[in-house]
């Protein structure tokens, strides 16, 4: 059965994106990022999807892009930072090797950076984060089998961890 080697999971600016496809690249497998697929099949960024359709919609857009993803890729995952709220996407979730990338508030917003062009993030990024961790940290701890802190660490050395952990 085809299944990714790695699902990667974490708030915005836990670096799922950047480690994802460093680690990747060490695997010498594919990268896949389902942010890009749900604007492949939308035909427009995530942002303009939340403008012009609101956030359900997207939500909808993104558990088929898991659902599909999880069913046909076999290199390295990344998921969307809220994708796993979603009941359906826990539950896919379950027979997976899934990466947990933790980070605090402060790394989070020193990344996701101020003018920030995450539609969640847009208003007040440091309280907008500092919420969705609260709500999401336990969901992220209950889905990863494996947790990799990200804090003051080099994503090169992210990527070290991951490695030996699911070898
Ligand atoms: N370990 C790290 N140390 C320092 N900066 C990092 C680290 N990981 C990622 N970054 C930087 O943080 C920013 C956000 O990273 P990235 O886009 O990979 O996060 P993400 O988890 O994919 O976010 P989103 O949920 O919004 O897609 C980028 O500018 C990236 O270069
Ligand atoms: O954390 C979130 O809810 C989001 C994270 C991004 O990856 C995008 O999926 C979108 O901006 C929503
Ligand atoms: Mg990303």
């Amino acid at each position: 059965m085809t299944r990714p080697k790695a699902v990667i999971i974490g708030p915005p600016g836990s670096g799922k994106t950047t480690v994802g496809s460093r680690l990747a690249e060490r695997l010498s497998v594919g990268f896949r990022d389902t942010d890009a697929d749900v604007e492949a099949v939308a035909g427009k960024p995530v942002g303009e999807i939340f403008i012009d359709e609101g956030e359900p919609r997207f939500r909808e857009l993104e558990h088929a892009a898991v659902r599909t993803a999880l069913a046909e890729h076999d290199g390295v995952l990344a998921l969307g930072g809220g994708a796993v709220l979603d009941e359906g996407t826990q539950l896919l979730l379950a027979e997976h090797t899934v990466v947990y990338l933790e980070v605090g508030l402060a790394d989070a917003v020193k990344r996701v950076g101020l003018a920030s062009a995450r539609p969640l993030l847009v208003l007040n990024p440091r309280s907008q984060l500092k919420r969705l961790l609260e709500e999401r940290l336990p969901v992220y701890e209950r889905l990863g089998t494996i947790t990799v802190s990200t804090g003051g660490r080099e994503p090169d050395e992210i990527v070290d961890q991951i490695v030996k952990e699911i070898s």
